[in-house]
């Protein structure tokens, strides 16, 4: 049975950790690591419904005319497609500028592609630290379609974790020692529960900009 966490002791030093949606919403000087509360971050509704529908519309015309990949079983991947962007709508360019805006500091180094990867209903991503080689400091995605939920854990001490809720549109931001030390994953259909209550997940796109590798 999952532990239930009040505020103040969201982050507790041994056992299992659990937040709730917005990790933001909790005081910082009550989260006891304080370096994961600075380093991670969610925005509920940083994209409106309107926003989502065309970003939606857009990334379909990429996305339908490949499959699903499952064969791999090295991969951190399963059940997914993906392409990686670089022409957007204006409209797109707008959302895709906030998102800029929120993860990254002015005169950031950017990858300019975007990476927009589509999980199928039966799909997962398995705990993984994404590539120093192709990624710098931050990782920033927004959620579209499906709730999913996010697991982060401590690479050195995995029984370390934190459930985070990914509500579509919203966006979450992994930075510095939370992008390097803890490793992330989306939980599958069948795990997908948060505080004993089951979120189903459905399928799921999000797009995802990082930065350079220094
Ligand atoms: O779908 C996401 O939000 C994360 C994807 C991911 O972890 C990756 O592509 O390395
Ligand atoms: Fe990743
Ligand atoms: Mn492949």
């Amino acid at each position: 049975m999952e532990e239930i966490k009040t505020h103040s002791s969201m982050l507790l030093p041994r056992g299992r950790w659990e937040s709730y949606r917005a990790l933001h919403m909790f005081h910082r000087q009550s989260c006891q690591y304080d370096y994961f509360c600075k380093n991670f971050e969610l925005h509920e509704n940083l994209v409106s419904e309107e926003e989502e529908n065309s970003l939606l519309e857009e990334v379909e015309d990429y996305l339908e005319d490949l499959d699903y990949e499952y064969d791999h079983w090295d991969n951190a991947i399963h059940g997914y497609r993906e392409t990686e962007k670089s022409q957007w709508s204006v409209k797109s360019q707008a959302v895709l500028r906030r998102i800029r805006q929120v993860a990254f500091s002015s005169g950031e180094q950017q990858l300019s592609l975007v990476h927009v990867l589509d999980l199928a209903q039966d799909g997962y991503i398995k705990p993984h630290v994404d590539s120093v080689k192709f990624c710098g400091s931050t990782i920033t995605g927004v959620s579209l379609l499906s709730t999913a939920i996010m697991r982060l854990a401590k690479q050195n001490n995995p029984e370390h974790w934190v459930n985070v809720v990914l509500k579509p549109r919203s966006l979450y931001v992994i930075r510095d020692v939370v992008r390097y030390q803890f490793t992330h994953e989306i939980l599958k259909d069948s795990e997908s529960s948060f505080r004993g209550q089951r979120l189903p997940r459905a399928r799921r796109i999000s797009i995802i900009c990082r930065n350079e590798p220094s």
